[in-house]
């Protein structure tokens, strides 16, 4: 009895020992055999990222995506750096052509699905290419470079709203100048909100034909005052609290896509549970329908009905009413807060640039403003190297190496099927090697006539080769045609008017938190005039 009771004590006591070795040693094992024998340990990068995603998950979290990536880019000085047991960041430029460019490019990986909106997969994020193509086959046509560049002239859809910018850009000015005279302290403006404001209403009106009203808000809103400080005119966007917290789930985007969904429906309600966020989204929602109820109740088969719509040509495509709405609200969150990061940056650095202004003045003031871009080398320039500092998506545009084919080779490195594989805008845009002092504001880099002809050309190669604010082969911006009209006609207009004279940033530099569409800090850059 009493060896039975000791052999069965030893055998329990085995079991737990067993256990724990169990618990020890799988996870032991599982980073023996991801740094040392997974097909991707030939790969450079840090150990602890070859071991565990969590390091993916936290730089994703906190907004340093980019950054890091480029840090460790240099370290391990390597074009494909391993930073997840199944993930690779490229920084060569040929191999950019061979992962989004050659037979329509890798697919999207599944980290996509967490952008659909309300549970319905979108043009941006479906991983299916035929659902995208039969949606975005319908729009296109709504961005073809003619129509665009003929809405860009002063009594175009978008020269007029370009014009409104102006003026108000102008009021703030006087409004500025004249406090100051009476002694009435610092008039400051949010150029990041007056962007959004002109963006929203740029791309409502060119794609809905219904504009939102941002530049109205702003011309009606009461002004708010921090102590001797007025914060310019008006509030912000009433659409911006609503986007920012969508785009603040982007933190969680590396998630797996039932974990991703556990983690929106417990912060969801939280979320929409601040008033300024609920009103935001209700203001949407009022606006997104007002655009479809357009398509509903006016007679279709009147002269007058407007049939070049965005809503309008996915609704003749086939695709449902309920679509549509979740269709049109995508293509605004995709658009409108974008090109406004880009908008600011641009005019952020022209304000830390009066010599880069001036010429730009003398540029546009050589022509008249309804001729092509391609007569304004130096605007094309600053809006090249304004797209290259502006981060509206630093972080790495995610693609998989098919997993039922062969794997793909890279730079010179094998991937095996499977791999996910990005490269990151953050990270091209600030390699030293292509863009000496790649923090530094510079549209000369892009003009010819630096160096050599054939040097210069050669350098030109190089930069357009790494330069990809837009993404790159099928799965590319297709707002991009749109958001370059409005950019050219902006810049353009604001410079002729030499509103920008005078006037200073309130900080010294721009900061990002790069999540996958990334926010400038506290969502504003202000400016004063002195
Ligand atoms: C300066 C402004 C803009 C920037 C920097 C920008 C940037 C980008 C980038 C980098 C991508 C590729 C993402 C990827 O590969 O994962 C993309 C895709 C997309 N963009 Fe834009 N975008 C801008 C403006 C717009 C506008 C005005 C629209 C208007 C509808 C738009 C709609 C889209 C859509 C629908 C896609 C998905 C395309 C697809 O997957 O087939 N974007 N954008």
């Amino acid at each position: 009895m009493g060896l039975l009771q000791t052999s069965i004590a030893s055998l329990v006591a085995a079991s737990w020992w067993e256990i724990f070795l169990l618990f020890l040693l799988a996870p032991a094992s599982l980073a023996l055999y991801r740094v040392w024998l997974s097909p991707l340990s030939h790969v450079p990068g840090p150990r602890f990222a070859r071991v565990s995603s969590l390091f993916l998950h936290t730089v994703c979290y906190l907004g340093v995506e980019g950054r890091v990536l480029l840090y460790y880019h240099r370290k391990y000085r390597t074009q494909v750096l391993r930073i997840g047991p199944n993930a690779v960041s490229l920084s060569d430029s040929e191999a950019l052509h061979t992962v989004y460019v050659v037979n329509g490019g890798l697919p999207k990986d599944p980290r996509y699905s967490n952008f659909r909106v309300e549970g319905c997969d979108t043009i941006f994020s479906t991983l299916d290419p035929l659902y995208r193509d039969v949606r975005a086959k319908a729009v296109l046509p709504l961005f073809g470079p003619g129509r665009l560049r003929a809405s860009a002239e002063n009594d175009g859809i978008i020269g007029e709203l370009v014009t409104r910018f102006v003026e108000i850009m102008r009021m703030e000015k006087d409004m500025a100048c004249q406090q100051r005279v009476h002694g009435e302290g610092t008039r400051k403006v949010d150029v990041l909100d007056l962007a959004s404001k002109l963006s929203i209403d740029v791309l409502t009106k060119s794609l809905f034909k219904k504009i939102y009203g941002g530049l109205d808000e702003h011309l009606s809103a009461p002004e708010p005052t921090s102590g001797a400080t007025t914060i310019g005119k008006g509030h912000k966007l009433s659409a911006t609290p609503f986007v920012l917290a969508i785009v603040a789930f982007s933190r969680f985007s590396l998630l797996p896509n039932w974990l991703f969904r556990m983690v929106f429906s417990l912060l969801v309600g939280p979320t929409l549970s601040k008033p300024e966020v609920a009103a935001s989204l209700n203001r949407i929602s009022e606006y997104t329908t007002g655009i479809m109820d357009q398509c509903a109740v006016t007679d279709a088969s009147s002269e007058r009905f407007d049939r070049d719509t965005y809503q309008f040509r996915l609704l003749s495509a086939g695709i449902s009413y309920s679509e549509t709405l979740i269709q049109c609200k995508a293509a605004m969150f995709a658009g409108a807060d974008s090109t406004a990061v880009m908008l600011s940056t641009i005019l952020f650095h022209l304000i830390q640039h009066p010599d880069v202004l001036q010429r730009l003045k003398i540029e546009t003031n050589q022509h008249p403003l309804n001729v092509s871009d391609q007569v304004f080398p130096y605007l094309r320039a600053v809006i090249r190297e304004g797209l290259r500092l502006g981060m509206a998506n630093p972080a790495r545009l995610t693609r998989i190496v098919p997993p039922e084919g062969t794997g793909l080779t890279v730079s010179g490195i094998y991937l095996p099927p499977g791999t996910i594989v990005g490269a990151a805008a953050y990270v091209f845009h600030h390699n030293p090697h292509i863009f000496p002092g790649p923090f530094e504001f510079r549209p000369e880099r892009w003009m010819s006539g630096r160096g050599e002809g054939q040097e210069d050309e050669q350098a030109r190669r190089i930069m357009d080769k790494a330069s990809f604010p837009f993404g790159l082969g099928s799965r590319a911006c297709i707002g991009r045609n749109l958001a370059m009209q409005q950019l050219f006609a902006t810049v353009r207009a604001v410079a002729k008017s030499g509103v920008l004279e005078g006037a200073t940033t309130c900080t010294e530099k721009i900061e990002l938190v790069e999540w996958f569409n990334a926010e400038i800090k506290g969502h504003r850059l202000d400016i004063q005039w002195l």
